[in-house]
């Protein structure tokens, strides 16, 4: 029964590092009823300590089980800040990520915050296993892209996931050694293909392609050094590849940023179509959204995000 040793050196941790507050995750509420015991048990001085001074650590107690969460709130236990997360995060990094943009969106954290997070192996109920010291604004990267995904429906959400991964792998592996430049542009796609035209014979024309299939990423890494975007749809389907996005409207964006990112810009500001962006110098990963830059990241420092 690790679960218990697990929260309590993460009680204890908390304690010894004065964290701001200690984040749980639970899908029955078993771990909660674990905590509760911990925080009872008063003959444990570090954790006494705790209550005595808990006023200063938070304790959230995250889950995306409604009826868990529904429990929690009814308790209503001094000190204990009940959270309902939407998603079932497949990785213990999302997972945290969901629980501090939650918790930050509530106000319970504040992004100067340094906390504890106890996680187990996702979506299997009890198997607490990860002790994790975070600094709230270590996720400010993340916490955008997760704001970002928040405003997406569930599909958007997968597609523009997979497209992220893709793109971080086309930016960090390159082709043959040398930085390799795409544009992917996702959804609204009849907008989009009315506002650019083809460079090239469409090679995804009458396939019924999807970003989910392994060969169509295999195709799509290697057409990603032709010129042009790679048109999906919100489902994920590969409408075209090489395609001129026709620039329209004074677009700003930050300098140094040459057609390719111009283009990215144009069309998610004059379509409601998400673009991902691969820069040829050096390989950096860019969200746009509504004509602006929403996330940007160097594939080498944030694989974390997508493990
Ligand atoms: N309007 C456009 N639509 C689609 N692709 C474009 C468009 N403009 C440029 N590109 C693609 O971007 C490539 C690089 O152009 P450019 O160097 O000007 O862009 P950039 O923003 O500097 O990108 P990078 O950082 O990759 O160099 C072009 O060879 C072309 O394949
Ligand atoms: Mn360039």
């Amino acid at each position: 029964m690790i679960a218990k040793y697990i929260i309590k050196h993460g009680l204890e941790l908390a304690h010894d590092i004065k964290a701001d507050a200690f984040m749980i995750f639970t899908e029955t509420g078993n771990s909660y009823e674990i905590l509760k015991k911990l925080l009872k048990k008063s003959n444990n001085t570090k954790i006494f300590d705790i209550l005595n001074i808990h006023k200063k650590l938070k304790i959230i107690v995250a889950t995306p089980n409604k009826a868990t969460y529904k429990k929690i709130t009814k308790e209503n236990i001094d000190s204990v800040y009940p959270l309902y997360i939407k998603h079932r995060e497949d990785n213990r990094c999302m997972i945290i990520s969901s629980g501090i943009v939650h918790a930050l969106q509530l106000n319970i954290l504040k992004d100067n915050y340094r906390i504890v997070a106890v996680v187990g192996e996702p979506k299997v109920p009890g198997k607490l296993d990860t002790i994790m010291v975070v600094n709230v604004k270590d996720h400010v990267k993340e916490l955008e892209l997760y704001k970002l995904f928040e405003e997406l429906d569930e599909k958007q959400k997968k597609t523009l996931k997979e497209i992220l991964k893709l793109a971080m792998e086309i930016g960090r592996e390159g082709r043959e050694g040398k930085y390799v430049g795409t544009i992917f542009v996702i959804g609204d796609t009849l907008n989009v293909m009315s506002m650019s035209k083809p460079l090239i014979l469409n090679p995804f024309a009458g396939h019924d392609a999807s970003i989910f299939d392994e060969n169509v990423k295999g195709t799509i890494k290697e057409l990603s050094s032709i010129d042009g975007a790679f048109i999906i749809t919100d489902e994920g389907k590969v409408v075209s590849a090489g395609r001129l996005i026709e620039c329209k409207g004074d677009i700003n964006i930050k300098k140094g940023l040459g057609a390719r990112h111009v283009a990215a810009a144009s069309i998610t500001k004059n379509t409601n179509a998400i673009a991902v962006t691969v820069s040829q110098s050096g390989g950096i990963v860019r969200i746009f959204k509504d004509g602006k830059i929403v996330f940007e990241a160097d594939p080498r420092e944030n694989i974390l995000l997508l493990e």
